[in-house]
């Protein structure tokens, strides 16, 4: 029979999960692997509530497994090292995103992106090599494996960091991919929550002109005057739309929620590019006659690799991008899912894991 996961491994470690679709988080006791020869151990500081998090302690997705601790977006400072480990040391300050192992030999893997192995282990409610369940960041310790393991430079605040391990590298990397990154081209953005305000951030600082695309038009002043957006439509404003048919270069769509996608379609330029980041857990109605006229293309993006994610840290370390955070503590986390739910965040919650959560 298996072992529970409170006595699976030597270390103790306690944290948050769901138990059921209901999502409602509570402490949790469970542990983590001794520290391996190629692994970092690291306290925990702080953790980022991706709307992924939301989607999964609610089962949205289908594949849910409980007990779930979420979190992806994982900071803190390293505690011990295997004697393998040759990038880190104890005292480093490091982020672990939403993988934590890959097959690391098929062919994504030997490109570096290891976040198209058909073997990827996420950073929670997977399967890790030795057959136990995965647990994340709302948690007090975290074990991986170094090629897992971000550097986070120095100049990098870890609260108002954290988000970019998952929300920042799910913007930069098709940002990059799709050739939206050279300056002067004109980006849309679809959805201004956790993902889509830092996207603006990273486009801003690539050179690309931003319009923000939104339901609710009292985001507009800080879209303009605090991200630094170009302009900014309300997208059910018919009126707004039709006046700018045709004038993006690309989009990047990060809503979480069924959406229609032929005024986001209509926006895009000949040749215009529409990449969905956002996974709502309904499929969306794709109109083709938008797109064969126009050669216009719809595409995915999901993560990054790992060489990826330490390039966007330190992209975003030299361009003094972070995101926009409300630090929480550990037992307001079930208010904070009820808030994201009605996208009621500026914009994005970080759980204090370091100073709230009671280590075991
Ligand atoms: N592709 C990837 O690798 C990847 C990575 C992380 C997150 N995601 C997904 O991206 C989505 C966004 O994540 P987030 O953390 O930024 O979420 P968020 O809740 O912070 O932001 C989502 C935004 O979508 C808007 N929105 C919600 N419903 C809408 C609707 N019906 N019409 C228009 N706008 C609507 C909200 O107002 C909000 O601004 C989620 O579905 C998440 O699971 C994907
Ligand atoms: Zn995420």
């Amino acid at each position: 029979m298996a072992k529970s996961p409170e006595v699976e491994h030597p270390r103790k470690a306690c944290g948050w999960a769901a138990r059921d679709s209901s999502g409602i988080l509570s402490p949790f006791k469970f542990s983590r692997r001794a520290t391996g020869e190629k692994d970092v151990t690291f306290k925990i500081l702080y953790c980022g509530i991706c709307h992924s998090d939301l989607h999964m302690v609610k089962n949205e997705w289908g594949v849910s497994t409980y007990p779930l601790v979420p979190g992806h977006e994982i900071v803190g400072v390293v505690t011990e090292v295997g004697s393998k480990v040759h990038r880190f040391t104890v005292g480093d300050k490091v982020g672990v995103g939403c993988l934590v192992g890959a097959c690391r030999s098929c062919n994504d893997c030997s490109n570096n992106l290891e976040n198209y192995c058909p073997k990827s282990i996420l950073t929670y409610g997977a399967v890790y090599h030795d057959g136990t369940t995965t647990y994340g960041g709302y948690s007090d310790i975290m074990v991986a494996d170094e090629h897992f393991v971000i550097r986070i430079p120095d100049s990098l605040p870890l609260d108002a960091g954290a988000p970019l391990l998952c929300a920042g590298i799910t913007v930069y990397s098709p940002l990059k991919f799709y050739g939206l990154d050279k300056p002067g081209l004109h980006v849309g953005v679809v959805g201004l929550g956790g993902l889509g305000h830092v996207a603006v951030k990273f486009a801003k600082a690539m050179g690309a002109k931003i319009t923000v695309i939104s339901t609710s038009p009292n985001k507009k002043t800080e879209a303009l005057e605090h991200l630094g957006a170009d302009s900014f439509l309300v997208s059910t404003d018919q009126g707004q739309i039709q006046a700018a048919l045709g004038t993006l270069d690309g989009i990047i769509d990060t809503v979480s929620a069924v959406h229609p996608l032929p005024p986001l379609i209509g926006l895009l330029k000949s040749h215009g590019k529409l990449i969905m980041v956002g996974a709502p857990e309904k499929p969306l109605e794709l109109p083709t006659s938008a797109l064969l006229l126009g050669r216009k293309m719809v595409g995915g993006s999901c993560i990054g690799g790992l060489k990826e994610t330490q390039e966007m840290i330190d992209f975003a370390a030299k361009h003094n991008i972070t995101a926009d955070i409300e630090v929480i503590p550990i037992d307001y986390v079930n208010t904070a899912m009820e808030r994201l739910v009605k996208a009621d965040v500026r914009y994005r919650f970080v759980i204090d894991i370091g100073n709230t959560l009671k280590s075991s």
